[in-house]
């Protein structure tokens, strides 16, 4: 049986590219690994709707937190089977978001750890329903990629100006927000919500031509050592690769 991790962030954290990296290590060594990134906008009609509520496309829908995080729990739930089978043929399973960024987003949007009630119960809402009630499987493990705000921010905004198809979102252009989910998930790690969490440095900066690259590309870039400011990055995705078989050791 495989072991479930997730890897979790702010946008922009670099989430996609530190995967692609692992995968690539990881099967490199020869291990069975399987990713599976949230939302999967391509596979599923409620992450399509997700979309639509991130680009305020779905009337009062993208105001509701509620709402929006039933539609990202249903994708999820949609996703179990498969990723429950993953489970059983591979070494790693290793997930680009899962429940921890419904709990951390839905958190913040209602006002983040600051505030008493609501916004701190929602985290055991989200596990109520998505653990309890449709029965995803827990992580084995978390990694918060630590990236700092302004860093993740800028990331995603130079994203959005080389992609015309990655315009920023309605939570990614707010600030604010994003601000309050790194909150958030600094403590969600401290409570080890749902499982134990590892929190790695996001900052380490590639050179720019590998980040202009897409994330196989840049990865494949790396394999070959192309260059030395990826090479050192792609010491410490090395590096992350061997904490991860130790802790699932
Ligand atoms: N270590 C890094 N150094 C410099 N640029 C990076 C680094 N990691 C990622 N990037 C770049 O930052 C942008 C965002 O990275 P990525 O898509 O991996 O983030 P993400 O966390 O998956 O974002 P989102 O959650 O918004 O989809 C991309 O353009 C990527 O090439
Ligand atoms: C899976 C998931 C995501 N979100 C938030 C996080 C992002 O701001 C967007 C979409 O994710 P992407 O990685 O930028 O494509 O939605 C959330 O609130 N709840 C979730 O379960």
């Amino acid at each position: 049986m495989g072991r479930l991790i997730v890897i979790e962030g702010l946008d922009g954290s670099g989430k996609n590219t530190l995967a692609a990296r692992l995968q690539h290590q990881v099967t490199a060594d020869g291990g069975r690994m399987h990713r599976i990134d949230f939302p999967r906008y391509q596979a599923s009609i409620y992450a399509e709707l997700v979309r639509d509520m991130l680009y305020g496309r779905l009337g009062d829908v993208s105001e509701s937190v509620y709402g929006g995080a039933l539609l990202f729990a249903l994708d999820r739930r949609d996703a179990a089977d498969d990723i429950r089978k993953a489970l059983r043929d591979n070494d790693i399973v290793l997930l680009d978001r899962y429940v921890s960024s419904n709990a951390a987003y839905g958190a913040a949007r209602l006002g983040g750890p600051a505030e008493s009630g609501e916004a701190i119960d929602f985290p055991a809402w989200i596990q109520r329903l998505e653990i309890d009630r449709f029965g995803l499987p827990v992580p084995d493990r978390q990694v918060l990629l630590g990236t700092p705000v302004e860093l993740a921010q800028q990331r995603a905004r130079s994203r959005a100006d080389a992609d015309a198809q990655r315009q920023l979102d309605r939570f990614e252009s707010d600030q604010q927000l994003q601000r309050r989910t790194a909150a958030m998930y600094a403590e969600l790690a401290a409570q080890q919500y749902l499982s134990p969490w590892v929190v790695l440095d996001g900052s380490t900066d590639r050179a720019p031509a590998a980040d202009a690259a897409d994330s196989r590309s840049a990865a494949d870039a790396d394999a070959a050592g192309s260059d030395s400011a990826a090479g050192s990055d792609s010491a410490a995705v090395a590096d992350t690769a061997a904490q991860l078989r130790r802790l699932l050791s």
